[in-house]
């Protein structure tokens, strides 16, 4: 999806985990990227592509390995600087004429101080304080810089953590400058496409014309179906798609029977009153709560959601001539998360319901304009696009809705005593100012029943627990660290208040090791 206003780089994709938080730092810098899969980056490529600097990733195989990934070696002579890191390391000094070996106790995985050796345009801003903390993740090492490079930082296991060719403007780092752990990282890619020559022009304003460029080739006359939820990406998708293509979507919003309290009517509500789409109102609460009965394993009440949304979607379409296309707010994140990146490592944690949780066999093709981004960069572009802030600033809503904030087997009853809870758990986060600087809360009812005494009578009704966390994107959070008075406060209100509920606890888990929702 290669554009031609603005300069480009190329990050060429070992299979990372963390590849697309290199897009992440250099998107923060306004630099337009493209990541793409080693397996498809030919000379050919290179050269249409035309980028103005080059990065490669880091991955898993080992470039001692015969028949693991390689760059095609033209690139090193298209005249442009090289980033590589970590597995891009490896396989630039291998392919340059040094050595790489396994083992001999040299791996590192974790937190690693870099001393320096001498000054290096890319380390501008770095090493003000003695040493410098970075994040490694390695088994290999080079054992012998390709000839023209020398070494401009060391670390205790790691003696060529830092080289570089600066003739030819090549840098091959062995830590990881994309991870938070990596405190000076950003500044590090800061200066890497400041000597590169970008000027900084990709905005979320340019990435609105590319997608809806994009959107308009990939769809030309057919009618569009957009999962509407309400949510943000939803929101977001479909009034960019909307731009694109105006009468060709529909919307579909679906009522599952596992949304919170009033939530139907206030979607609706909002989405009829501020905007001008054709939208459809499904009620499908039987059908789901049918098909999740006796069901109590997560990914299992994962796939049944994920498919019957999509055959409510298919039903819809049949109705419509022309519908050929789902479209989905889906997030990077939501990808990382249930599949493995472009042939990368990573692994399924969970399916979530709009990515690994869709059926296999599916007619409409999916159109996901947000699917490379993260939940901040939506919300960013959402402003671009002049949503109401009521939109934009709202707390994320996993697709399953309540099925996984009720671990185990979903009754009615539950449900009801669950969105009784939640309604009064944000209505207090909300009376107490503190709705904004939390990134998502929630009530999750326990599949468990205590004890308890009240009005001098015995109680045996359900526990719950109450969930609110701080992130950036999702991908990693910590707790609110709530006063007690509204801890206690809140959970006074909810066990007097929500019949069914007779204890109530508070969840301080961050992620790692845990997850936002329960299942
Ligand atoms: N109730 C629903 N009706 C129709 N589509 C839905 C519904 N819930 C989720 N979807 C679809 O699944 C996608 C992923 O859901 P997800 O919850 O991650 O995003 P969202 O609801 O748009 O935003 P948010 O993360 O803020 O809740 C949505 O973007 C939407 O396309
Ligand atoms: O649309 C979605 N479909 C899903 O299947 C799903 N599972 C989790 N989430 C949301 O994703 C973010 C990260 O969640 P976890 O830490 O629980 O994985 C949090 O914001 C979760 O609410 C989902 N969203
Ligand atoms: N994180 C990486 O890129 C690791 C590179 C290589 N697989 C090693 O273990 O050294
Ligand atoms: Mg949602």
């Amino acid at each position: 999806m290669t554009q031609d206003t603005h300069d480009r780089l190329l990050i060429i994709d070992f299979g990372s985990q963390v590849t697309q938080l290199i897009a992440r730092r250099l998107r923060e810098l306004n630099v337009y990227c493209e990541i793409h899969p080693y397996q498809n980056v030919t000379t050919d490529f290179v050269r249409k592509m035309a980028p103005k600097a080059v990065i490669f990733s880091g991955g898993p195989d080992s470039v001692t390995r015969e028949g693991s990934p390689r760059v095609p070696q033209e690139i090193f002579d298209i005249g442009v600087p090289i980033l590589g890191i970590c597995y891009g390391q490896q396989v630039m000094m291998h392919q340059l004429g040094g050595k790489v070996e396994s083992g001999h106790g040299t791996a590192e995985f974790g937190r690693a101080f870099v001393t320096p050796k001498g000054q290096l345009d890319i380390l501008d801003g770095w090493f003000t304080d003695g040493d410098e903390q970075v994040w490694m993740s390695h088994g290999d090492h080079v054992s012998e810089i390709a000839p023209g490079f020398q070494v401009y930082g060391t670390s205790p296991n790691a003696p060529f953590a830092i080289t570089a060719d600066t003739s030819r403007h090549f840098y091959a780092v062995q830590f990881h400058p994309e991870v938070h752990h990596t405190p000076k990282g950003a500044k590090l890619y800061e200066n890497f496409v400041k000597l590169a020559g970008f000027s900084g022009d990709w905005t979320m304003g340019a990435y609105r014309e590319q997608m809806i460029a994009t959107i308009r080739e990939q769809v030309g006359d057919k009618q569009v179906i957009c999962g509407l939820s309400g949510g943000v990406d939803s929101s977001v998708a479909a009034i960019l798609i909307h731009e694109a293509i105006g009468d060709q979507l529909t919307c579909v919003f679906v009522d599952h029977g596992l949304l919170r309290k009033n939530e139907a009517d206030e979607v609706v509500g909002m989405f009829r009153d501020n905007y001008n789409i054709r939208l459809i109102h499904a009620d499908e609460s039987d059908l789901f709560l049918g098909e999740l009965e006796g069901q109590s394993d997560p990914e299992t009440k994962r796939k049944i959601i994920g498919k019957l949304f999509i055959d409510v979607f298919q039903k819809h379409a049949d109705t419509i001539d022309g519908a050929e296309f789902l479209a989905q707010g889906t997030l990077y994140p939501d990808v990382i998360e249930s599949v493995s990146f472009s042939g990368g490592p990573s692994v399924t944690i969970k399916s979530h319901h709009n990515v690994g949780g869709l059926p296999e066999k599916m007619g409409l093709k999916l159109v996901e304009p947000l699917r490379e981004l993260f939940k901040d960069e939506v919300r960013a572009l959402g402003r671009e696009l002049g949503l109401p802030q009521s939109f934009i600033g709202r707390h994320p809503f996993p697709g399953p809705g309540l099925a996984i904030r009720c671990p185990g087997e979903i009754t009615r009853e539950k449900l009801d005593i669950l969105r009784e809870a939640d309604a009064i758990y944000i209505d207090q986060i909300r009376k107490h100012g503190l709705y904004d600087d939390i990134w998502q809360a929630f009530v999750a009812i326990l599949p468990v029943r205590t004890v308890g005494v009240m009005g001098d009578g015995r109680t045996y009704d359900y526990a719950c627990a109450l969930r609110a966390v701080t992130s950036v994107d999702g991908m990693t959070a910590d707790y609110y660290p709530f006063s007690h008075e509204f801890l206690g406060e809140t959970a006074t209100r909810i066990i007097n208040e929500v019949k069914g509920i007779n204890r109530c606890t508070y969840d301080i888990t961050s992620k790692p090791p845990g997850t936002i929702e329960w299942e």
